[in-house]
């Protein structure tokens, strides 16, 4: 992986609101978030089914806009952007990692990674290898997903969001598909990226996660309920679940 880097991918939420549906059938996913994520910090996000942590993450990371509320990432104020703006703001500033990978099942890793790389124009081709050897599948590079475990498919995952060199990572329930030894693998790659310097933000139901975070938000009813610090955020091997 690369090496540190000065902290980035600060985060300034302030009376964000997202609805879903129309008339009595309209529901509030986000009802007026605050949230602050400083440059370089890992925050966990924990909540029940529906609270809105996925659209916290989807919002956050251009993906869908916010309908009120004021809403600054990584340095980009994204409140009343077009959507070409919000498309921009992802190809240069966010990575993404999914539960199930979203990998294209007729291109090797290798060639992930590099349509990363080509769609976005951003970082370089020729690092790939690299890049996908710093998450240990430097013999797995030719193979396609299906050829490959959940924990590796995840780690090209991981690999194809760093490709263009991101501020922030938004990870959604990274481990949710993976069993305990796979998963802390992965989260010890997300830790890791972390200590280069970049925020993470993490969705999870995996309330064991949250030790390895600097803080940890926990969300019902699409508000923030609680934001707890963690004075001495856990190493990833120490984890289990
Ligand atoms: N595209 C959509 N259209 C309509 N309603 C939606 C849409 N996306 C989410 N919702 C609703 O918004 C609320 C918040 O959903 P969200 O997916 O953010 O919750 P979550 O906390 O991530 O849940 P889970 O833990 O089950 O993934 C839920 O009531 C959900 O049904």
């Amino acid at each position: 992986m690369t090496e540190a880097k000065a902290p980035r991918g600060g985060v300034r939420l302030r009376g964000v609101t997202k609805r879903y549906g129309q008339g009595e059938a309209q529901l509030k996913a986000l009802d007026g978030v605050d949230l602050d994520i400083e440059p370089g910090e890992l925050v966990v996000v924990l909540g029940p089914s529906g609270s809105g942590k996925t659209t916290l993450l989807n919002v956050l990371g251009g993906i869908e806009p916010a309908d009120e509320g004021e809403l600054t990432v990584a340095g980009v104020e994204l409140t009343g952007r077009s959507p070409k703006d919000l498309v921009s703001f992802r190809r240069d500033r966010v990575g993404f990692v999914f539960q199930f990978f979203n990998l294209v099942p007729t291109l090797t890793a290798r060639e992930n990674v590099e349509a990363m790389v080509e769609l976005t124009g951003r970082g370089d081709r020729t690092q790939v290898p690299e890049l996908l050897g710093s998450v240990n599948l430097t013999d797995r590079m030719d193979h396609f997903p299906a050829q490959l475990s959940g924990g590796q498919q995840q780690r090209v995952s991981i690999a194809r969001a760093l490709a263009t060199d991101p501020d922030l990572l938004l990870a959604d329930e990274p481990t949710g598909a993976l069993d305990v030894a796979t998963g802390k693998s992965v989260l010890r790659l997300l830790q890791e990226t972390n200590r280069q310097g970049r925020s993470v933000l993490m969705v999870t139901h995996n309330a064991s996660v949250a030790s390895i975070a600097h803080r940890v938000v926990t969300m019902r009813d699409g508000k923030v309920e609680t934001v707890e610090q963690n004075a001495a955020p856990a190493d990833a091997v120490t984890v289990s679940w």
